[in-house]
């Protein structure tokens, strides 16, 4: 095939490809983009890395003349990628399951953490590895030092979806837990995994049930101007887009599902696509 390769020291990378005006997303898997245009076409690209998990490219071979910039700082001229002598896939067979994300996202009570714990609980029964990240736990210790504005909003999600995907590659199947009220941020994370590996499940409960449950009574507060800046009172829930799978609950339409349910469907997924196999 006619094209460019270029090696890069990142396994999986997303870029941007600007090639006479035109923007694609190309995934970079087992060390390489492969880009399929002709070779003199090739001596004017740009090509723009894109991801936040994009760290130096220490390696580039390229068949005909072409620059790869990042457009995050890069950390060190002097960091190298050590590769391990165990792979994932070998971790994987030990395991009989395929290292993924599942990225619980919805509003304060929407029921997030109640699906993360069926489903650990479900799988912890098919004999399979998970461990959950919660926003609220996590926020004890490792994220201790964000509040809930915006910028430390992003830095919670960026943190948990680069621990995420250090669990993905030791091949537990990771549960993330959390508001994650910016689809640019979620999709930031989507972007560190391999294609595939993050599937966003979206509890989709109006906030009307949400806020009639309050158990913690944080609506109560926000209405009653005590907390500012509260998901879906004073500050912004960004519904995703085209998420793997929903938990749609609509009053007055019988289209709910209990937790129990919800956490079989993701299950159903992750059959479906071969997750629960070595
Ligand atoms: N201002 C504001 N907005 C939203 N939520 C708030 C806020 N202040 C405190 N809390 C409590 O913190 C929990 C959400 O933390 P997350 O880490 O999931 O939030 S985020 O992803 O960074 O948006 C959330 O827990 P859950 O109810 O489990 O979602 C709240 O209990
Ligand atoms: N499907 C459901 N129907 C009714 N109540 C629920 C449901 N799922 C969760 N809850 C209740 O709602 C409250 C918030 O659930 P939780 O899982 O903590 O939400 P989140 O993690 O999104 O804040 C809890 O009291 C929980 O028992």
């Amino acid at each position: 095939m006619e094209g460019l390769a270029i090696r890069a020291s990142r396994p999986s990378i997303l870029c941007s490809l600007h090639l006479g005006g035109d923007s694609q997303r190309q995934p970079l898997s087992d060390g390489y983009l492969r880009l399929p245009v002709s070779s003199n076409a090739a001596a004017n690209i740009n090509l723009v890395a894109s991801s936040v998990s994009f760290h130096p490219v220490s390696a580039i071979n390229v068949s005909a003349q072409a620059s790869l910039t990042a457009d995050v700082p890069a950390l060190s001229d002097n960091i190298v990628w050590h590769e391990s002598s165990i792979c994932r896939c070998d971790r994987q067979q030990l395991l009989q399951q395929k290292g993924c994300v599942i990225w619980i996202t919805g509003l304060s009570t929407s029921g997030k953490s109640t699906v993360a714990c069926a489903l650990s609980k479900a799988l912890f029964e098919r004999g399979k590895l998970t461990y959950t990240l919660d926003g609220d736990n996590v926020r004890h210790g490792l994220n201790r030092d964000l509040t809930f504005k915006a910028e430390d909003r992003t830095e919670n999600i960026r943190r948990i979806g680069e621990v995420a995907k250090l669990f993905a590659n030791v091949g537990v199947i990771c549960i993330a837990s959390l508001i994650s009220p910016y689809r640019r941020d979620r999709d930031a994370c989507r972007s560190l995994l391999p294609e595939g590996d993050f599937v966003e499940v979206f509890m989709d409960v109006p906030l009307s049930v949400c806020e009639s449950r309050d158990p913690k009574g944080l609506y109560r507060l926000a209405r009653a101007g005590k907390i500012k800046g509260f998901t879906g009172i004073d500050d912004p829930y960004e519904a995703p887009l085209n998420c793997e799978v929903r938990r749609a609950e609509h009053t007055g339409h019988d289209v709910s599902c209990s937790p129990r349910q919800m956490a079989e469907n993701i299950i159903s997924y992750l059959l479906d696509k071969g997750y629960l196999e070595g």
